[in-house]
């Protein structure tokens, strides 16, 4: 089934009647494009972090939680392939949270800030009156670089299908530490042209039946060529973890098949590629599992509106 999410963004972009020559990028997208006239740009992104949902504070420290919060922004960026300009971030306490907890939150800020060259420049606290959790939500602006923005619309019948990294098992460990692709998909987009990117947040069935929808294609994956994470091996359903558990936040992008022959070729970073399957015709995905056998790929990943009640 579609996920519910989906579902209310799409009826959120119909009903917004936003000019394109403003606003060339609108609902939809990793990042809404606003113009500042004279072929200037700038992206914009916010994400809402909370206590329970995305992070537990009885787990992680105050400096995870301020890290994550920025490259889960700084991986929207990288999703497109624009370059990260500045954050605002903003809380939410509990009572009595105290100076000396929001100097750890920073710190965790203050190091992806450093590291990817994407400054605190302001933000805001509120505090809660009475017992709710922790929230912080980070907004993040980004401009263009020499390629256009990557969209989530673009994939074409016959693409070769891409992952950076590897896939499942996040919540292990990777959920807090990971590192956006911010160098790669900068790299990406100026060796090859790229028809559709997005990261993956809420898993990658999830995330490509969105790039699937919004491009008016199918896909069929390989699932002997779904690179699977150290930490997904050690679940009970490595597959099923790299196909639905989310906050990887690796790069999916299709590229034409002669592009990706020539990126792998090419492609000398760290980060692996690989490709894992293909964009076909008509709609649905499908995935050849391990033994040959065809099997229907339904969107299993993170859906915030269908939460148990
Ligand atoms: N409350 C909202 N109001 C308007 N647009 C929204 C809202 N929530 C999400 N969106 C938009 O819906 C689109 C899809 O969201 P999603 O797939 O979750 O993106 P992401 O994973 O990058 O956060 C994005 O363009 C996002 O900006
Ligand atoms: C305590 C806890 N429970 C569950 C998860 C897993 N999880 C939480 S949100 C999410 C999906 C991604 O979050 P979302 O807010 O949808 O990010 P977006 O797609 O908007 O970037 C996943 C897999 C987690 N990280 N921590
Ligand atoms: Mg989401």
């Amino acid at each position: 089934m579609r996920p519910h999410e989906d579902d209310i963004t799409a009826w959120f972009h119909q009903q917004s009647r936003i000019d394109p020559s403003l606003f060339p990028i609108g609902i939809g997208d990793d990042m809404a494009e606003v113009c500042l006239g004279d072929a200037a740009s700038v992206l914009i992104t916010t994400d809402m972090l909370l206590d329970g949902s995305h992070f537990d504070l009885t787990t992680a420290t105050l400096e995870q939680v301020g890290y994550k919060a920025m490259v889960a922004s700084l991986s929207d960026c990288a999703a497109m392939a624009t370059v990260p300009l500045a954050a605002v971030v903003a809380v939410a306490l509990p009572p009595g949270f105290g100076q000396s907890r929001l100097k750890q939150l920073y710190a965790g800020i203050a190091l992806a800030a450093e590291k990817y060259d994407c400054p605190l420049i302001g933000g805001d606290i509120t505090s809660w009156r009475q017992s709710h959790p922790f929230a912080v939500n980070v907004t993040m602006l980004s401009r263009r670089a020499a390629n256009a923005p990557v969209r989530r619309n673009g994939a074409k019948a016959g693409d070769a299908v891409c992952v950076t990294g590897s896939l499942g098992g996040s919540l292990l460990r990777k959920h807090l530490a990971f590192e956006p692709r911010v160098r790669e998909a900068l790299k990406l987009a100026q060796t090859v042209t790229l028809n559709a990117m997005m990261d993956i947040s809420d898993g990658l069935s999830t995330d490509l039946n969105r790039i699937c929808e919004q491009s008016g294609v199918g896909a069929i994956l390989d699932a002997a060529s779904i690179p699977i994470s150290d930490d997904a091996r050690t679940l009970a359903d490595p597959l099923a973890a790299a196909l639905h558990d989310g906050e990887d936040f690796e790069l999916l992008f299709t590229l034409a098949s002669e592009q990706c022959t020539r990126l792998m070729q090419a492609w000398d970073d760290p980060t692996p590629i690989s490709q894992i399957g293909r964009i076909a015709e008509g709609s649905g995905m499908k995935v050849r599992m391990p033994d040959g056998r065809m099997a229907e790929l339904t969107p299993g990943g993170y859906d915030h509106l269908n939460e148990p009640e």
